[in-house]
């Protein structure tokens, strides 16, 4: 990626492959210090408390506005993807790096039969589990948490054609470029016809910036699309998250699907274009 970057104590990096050769080595070194840029990471979140303004880094007073941007968001992909979803069609989704489940709780689990939370540090899981419990939250016949996997999305597999819907939030940036494409490449496979991924993520304004406390970085927006060309995603629709405070990175939904979008078009085919017509 020939694009320069910036680490959290203002490191600069002439390109992405500097900043990973530093962080995961050589081809030789590679796997010991990717284990241990992983490791950091999780031991980052195993220090987190448990709550909402823990997993939001402090800034807990931003659920609500994520939420409702999530909510409109979702509603216009649901209803022009899934546009019979009312006639008892079981919609299951997958919460990918969920922390404590507050997307599943808040949002996914009004919309999807079934959700599954996948989730490396377990105290954050524990914590999902106990405020998922049936007796916790309304109508558990139709609505329901049913898998809770313990493992990090490198690791991860999902079941072949489960999901309607896999959502990504504010974790993809623990994952090298390398894992990012290989998740996305076998995760496709979870998808059922139709299914789509949703990708919510920081922006950084270029480049990309490196948390070297969480062992995490943050990509620009061209950053992302040059890996959604690696993994053969396409852009379905994509939007702003407005509403969060200005001290903090700029947010942005992708929905991406494996398939190319249908393009249709508003003015005449091709076909007609190119033929005589009366002018009216
Ligand atoms: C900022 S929190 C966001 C949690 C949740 N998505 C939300 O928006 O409430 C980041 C989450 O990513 C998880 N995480 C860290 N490394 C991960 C990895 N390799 N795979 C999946 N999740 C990871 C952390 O444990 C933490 O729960």
């Amino acid at each position: 990626m020939e694009v320069s970057g910036l680490d959290s104590d203002g490191k600069e990096f002439k390109n992405a492959e500097e900043m990973w050769r530093e962080q995961i080595g050589e081809d030789g070194e590679q796997q010991e210090k990717k284990t241990q840029w992983y490791r950091e990471g999780i031991s980052y979140w195993e220090g987190v408390e448990a709550s909402v303004d823990g997993v939001l880094g402090g800034f807990g007073n931003v659920n609500e506005v994520d939420i409702k941007g999530s909510e409109a968001f979702l509603q216009m992909l649901l209803s022009d993807r899934f546009p019979n979803a009312r006639n008892n069609q079981h919609l299951v989704a997958l919460d990918c790096g969920s922390g404590i489940g507050r997307i599943t709780k808040n949002l996914l689990i009004r919309y999807f039969n079934e959700v599954d939370l996948l989730e490396p540090v377990s105290h954050f899981l524990d914590a999902a589990r106990e405020s998922l419990a049936p007796e916790n939250h309304m109508a558990p016949d139709m609505h329901k948490a049913t898998n809770f996997f313990c493992v990090p999305l490198q690791d991860f597999t999902p079941e072949t054609g489960r999901y309607d819907v896999i959502w990504v939030q504010w974790c993809i940036g623990h994952l090298t470029d390398d894992d990012f494409v290989s998740f996305f490449k076998r995760a496709k496979v979870g998808l059922k016809p139709g299914g789509f991924f949703v990708l919510k993520e920081n922006i950084a304004r270029s480049g990309f910036v490196l948390d070297k406390e969480d062992r995490s970085i943050t990509r620009s927006d061209f950053y992302f699309k040059e890996l959604f060309s690696r993994c053969g995603l396409h852009i379905y629709k994509s939007k702003d998250q407005k509403g969060l405070p200005e001290e903090l990175f700029a947010v942005k939904m992708y929905a991406l699907t494996a398939e190319m979008p249908r393009r249709v078009s508003k003015s005449r085919s091709k076909v007609q274009a190119n033929r005589p017509g009366i002018i009216r």
